[in-house]
């Protein structure tokens, strides 16, 4: 079967919308929606054709396309391998400069229909925040009221990501601690993840778990719970996660830490090797603050995750 190229981009206002074209008459799955882009031309590569396209279909000059993820789509009549962009900040005002309809989304209401197959995974994904906090608690006096304050603290910053981690509690006492938790995260609108428990999660009503490197490599079935990050450190661990179909990984640790003094990170250029081809998002942990943001996108990331200690 033959394979071609395809580069496009999740072109994304500042209120979360992302730019979404419906394929013209006398295109193949005309009438369909797709994100702007289009075929590698020969000699081109993945970067030059987005810029290219987007110029050619909407009209607007790229000032960063961050390159995000690769992964393969098979039709009936052909292997498409989709280069995926994303695009935050351009010059001039998207329109349809091939007769194509746009229009901008919501991705978690998208109104558009029907969505070219290939797409419904990255939709899933772009819901996500771009910063993903780790709350880790040990056993300490007034854990419960601790936990609440630095909840509210990040609900209040904008954090809409959690992973809520409480070392040595009992299973009772843990989920009284959780409920009330996760309660006040989906007033906001935030969702919250508890690390590796999947009772716990479903009783407390969290809208996923999160599972370390050793609960991964454990697992053969994914769990039945709508949200699955991963903890992942190397590329067997990775290609786990894509199997259990996990919703995202944290890969760790990308700077080394105080709390692992004798790891070593791996590093912008390892990190970005990793997760160059992976068809999932990732964010980027280990020895980051949120000003690593962007530097984190360059090298593939969806976002960062950042650790909280009480
Ligand atoms: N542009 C785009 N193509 C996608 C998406 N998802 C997806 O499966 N594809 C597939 C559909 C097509 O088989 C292929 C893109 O081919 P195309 O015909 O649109 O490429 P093009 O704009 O260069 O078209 P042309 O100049 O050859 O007419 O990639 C997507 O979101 N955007």
């Amino acid at each position: 079967m033959p394979s071609i190229n395809v580069a496009f981009a999740v072109v994304q206002r500042e209120d979360g919308h992302v730019l979404m074209a419906e394929r013209p008459y006398g295109k193949e799955s005309a009438g369909f929606w797709e994100f702007p882009g289009g075929k590698f031309e020969s000699g081109e590569s993945a970067d030059q054709a987005i810029t290219r396209e987007l110029y050619e279909e909407l009209g607007i000059r790229l000032k960063v396309a961050y390159p995000w993820i690769s992964y393969s789509h098979i039709y009936p009549d052909k292997i498409v391998k989709l280069h995926v962009y994303r695009i935050f900040s351009w010059e001039g005002t998207p329109s349809g400069r091939e007769g194509q309809r746009i229009s901008w989304e919501n991705p978690s209401s998208v109104t558009v229909t029907p969505l070219l197959p290939a797409n419904e995974k990255i939709l899933q994904a772009i819901a996500l925040p771009l910063i993903y906090a780790i709350i880790n608690a040990g056993p300490c006096p007034g854990i419960k009221v601790k936990l609440m304050r630095r909840l509210i603290y990040l609900l209040e910053q904008g954090v809409r990501l959690m992973q809520v981690r409480i070392r040595s509690m009992n299973p009772d006492q843990h989920i009284q601690i959780m409920r009330p938790i996760v309660n006040l995260a989906h007033k906001y609108g935030a969702k919250i993840l508890v690390n590796g428990n999947e009772p716990l999660a479903l009783k407390s009503g969290a809208d996923g778990i999160h599972l370390s490197a050793n609960q991964l490599m454990n697992m053969r079935t994914r769990p039945c719970i709508p949200l699955l990050s991963v903890s992942c450190h190397n590329a067997s661990e990775l290609a786990h996660a894509v199997t259990l179909r996990a919703n995202f990984v944290s890969l760790s640790p990308v700077r080394s830490t105080p709390t692992h003094p004798n790891v070593s990170g791996m590093g912008w250029k390892k990190f970005a090797d990793l997760t160059n081809k992976l068809p999932m998002p990732v964010y980027a942990f280990g020895g980051l603050d949120s000003d690593c943001l962007a530097t984190a996108m360059r090298h593939h990331a969806y976002g960062i995750a950042l650790s909280s200690n009480i």
